[in-house]
């Protein structure tokens, strides 16, 4: 089928590389030059395991093409997938000016047929914007044009991007219930036929619930986070270890396992303002969500946590302290620092006069993109990149760990000991056990782990 993906950041370059793995024609369309140059250039703009190899095998068939130019990209696809960002307003609610801008483009252009499918996260009652986004835009022209929207949310997450979109745990599809949407939807059914041949993952169901549904799987997940997070400092405080808690009530199958760790908050482009927008759409609404409300709140808070431990252990005044930072992103597997829980700390400690060694992985090349814009030039000069996690330990107090990164699990913990100024490590993820911890003679903070200091 021939496809058209307008907009090629996360979502549309991992949803275009595995359409087109899947035999697809697709043209990806973006406004940004740089970008595009870059992928024609066989870059890839994002670190994403796995998308650089098939982005590579289908541009060699020549199954994916990457271009800035906007008639072409709407003449391309017989299916064109709206896939911009949908960044926070100023107020919280969804920001829909790049959606809609996409929207009037195709109407701009268009002349046949087209299925537009919503594949960017939008608050509910967006299709029908887009519809008449396109519908002005057509009727401007003075010409006959037909075509179908459709809401098809992803549920991808980054770092397992590739692998969530060619094994979804669900796909989901909202269409309107008359002859142009049953007619979109059997193209719908059609592209989606390699994921799941019965269709047995597949919900169909109309515009506004599947619209709905996306913030719905968000919100609720955020949930989880939260509550954790909050019970993990409440653990902290009656001497109960979180970890064993966690165990003990995921094994039951109405909660399940997934989605309970305690931590430094979540972060990324898409729980915290996924949340704010829904709250937002409730208002309009004069509904009050409150339990969103709780689950942003606490969220703000708990990524504050693990800097008030710092601060609680060495002192609200942390001039000639030097501290190292294992992890950046805001999760392992990306190099996305955005909503990233290591800038709130890195603005914790350097606000109390600390200097900082940071490792990361892989963001580091974004981190130092990011953090100039976070910090001023003298506070960014008490910021060391280190080459290392070992690196970054020599003259610190203590090792603050953020992101659970596979290469931070099994240190050497004898390295660190010696590298230190003292044996202190605050593990923001919940890395290791505070009885091992405790027998190598380190003093360990974990969140929600204190069971070892209890009276
Ligand atoms: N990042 C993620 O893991 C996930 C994101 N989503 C949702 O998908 C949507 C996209 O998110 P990301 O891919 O992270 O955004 P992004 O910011 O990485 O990419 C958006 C791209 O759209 C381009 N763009 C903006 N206006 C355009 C226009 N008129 N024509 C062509 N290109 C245009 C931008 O230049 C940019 O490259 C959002 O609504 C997000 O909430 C959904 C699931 C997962
Ligand atoms: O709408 C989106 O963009 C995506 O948002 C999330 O995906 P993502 O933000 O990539 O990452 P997650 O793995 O969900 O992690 C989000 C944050 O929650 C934190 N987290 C996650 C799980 C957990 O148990 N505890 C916890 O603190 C992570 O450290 C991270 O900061 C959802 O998981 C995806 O299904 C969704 O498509």
């Amino acid at each position: 089928m021939k496809i058209t993906i307008i907009g090629t950041g996360y979502v549309g370059l991992v949803t275009g590389a595995c359409l087109a793995e899947l035999g697809n024609d697709v043209f990806c369309l973006d406004v940004d030059q740089k970008k595009i140059d870059l992928l024609n250039n066989g870059g890839i703009p994002i670190h994403e395991p796995g998308l650089e190899e098939v982005v590579a095998r289908n541009r060699a068939a020549g199954r994916i093409q990457f271009s800035t130019d906007v008639a072409a990209s709407v003449a391309h696809g017989e299916v064109q997938f709206i896939a911009v960002g949908t960044p926070p307003d100023e107020d919280g609610s969804a920001d829909l000016q790049y959606v809609l801008a996409a929207a009037r483009n195709i109407g701009k252009h268009m002349t046949g047929y087209k299925v537009i499918v919503d594949k960017s996260t939008v608050p509910v009652g967006t299709a029908d914007r887009v519809k008449a986004a396109l519908q002005d835009e057509i009727s401007a022209r003075g010409v006959t044009a037909t075509f179908s929207v459709v809401s098809n949310p992803e549920f991808l997450k980054e770092g397992a991007a590739v692998e969530d979109f060619m094994r979804p745990d669900r796909i989901v599809i909202g269409h309107d219930n008359t002859a142009e949407g049953e007619k979109a939807a059997a193209k719908m059914k059609k592209l989606y036929a390699p994921f799941n041949r019965n269709h047995e993952r597949t919900f169909w169901m109309d515009v506004r619930s599947a619209e709905f549904t996306k913030y719905a799987a968000n919100a609720m997940l955020a949930t989880r986070i939260s509550f954790m997070n909050e019970l993990a400092n409440l653990a902290d405080q009656v001497g109960a270890d979180i970890e064993a808690v966690r165990h003990g009530i995921g094994s039951d199958p109405r909660i399940g396992h997934s989605f309970l760790y305690a931590g430094a908050g979540y972060g990324g482009s898409c729980f915290p303002k996924d949340v704010q927008a829904l709250e937002r759409t409730a208002r309009q609404y004069s509904q009050d969500l409150l339990i969103l409300r709780a689950v942003e709140a606490v969220n703000d808070k708990q990524k504050l946590v693990l800097g008030q431990k710092v601060i609680k252990r060495f002192g609200a005044d942390l001039s000639g302290k030097h501290f190292a930072v294992w992890g950046l992103a805001f999760k392992p597997n990306t190099d996305d620092m955005r909503e990233a829980p290591s800038r709130v700390l890195l603005r914790q400690l350097l606000d109390a006069g600390a200097t900082v060694a940071v490792y990361d992985p892989v963001a580091m090349a974004e981190a130092k993109r990011v953090l100039a814009l976070d910090l001023t030039p003298e506070e960014l000069a008490r910021v060391r990149f280190a080459a290392s996690p070992m690196d970054t330990l020599t003259d610190a107090e203590a090792l603050v760990i953020v992101t659970e990164w596979k290469a931070f699990r099994s240190p050497d913990f004898d390295k660190i000991k010696t590298a230190l100024k003292q044996a202190v490590i605050f593990d923001g993820r919940n890395l290791f056990e505070p009885e091992v911890m405790a027998e190598a003679a380190f003093e360990y903070h974990g969140i929600g782990r204190s069971i070892l200091t209890r009276t």
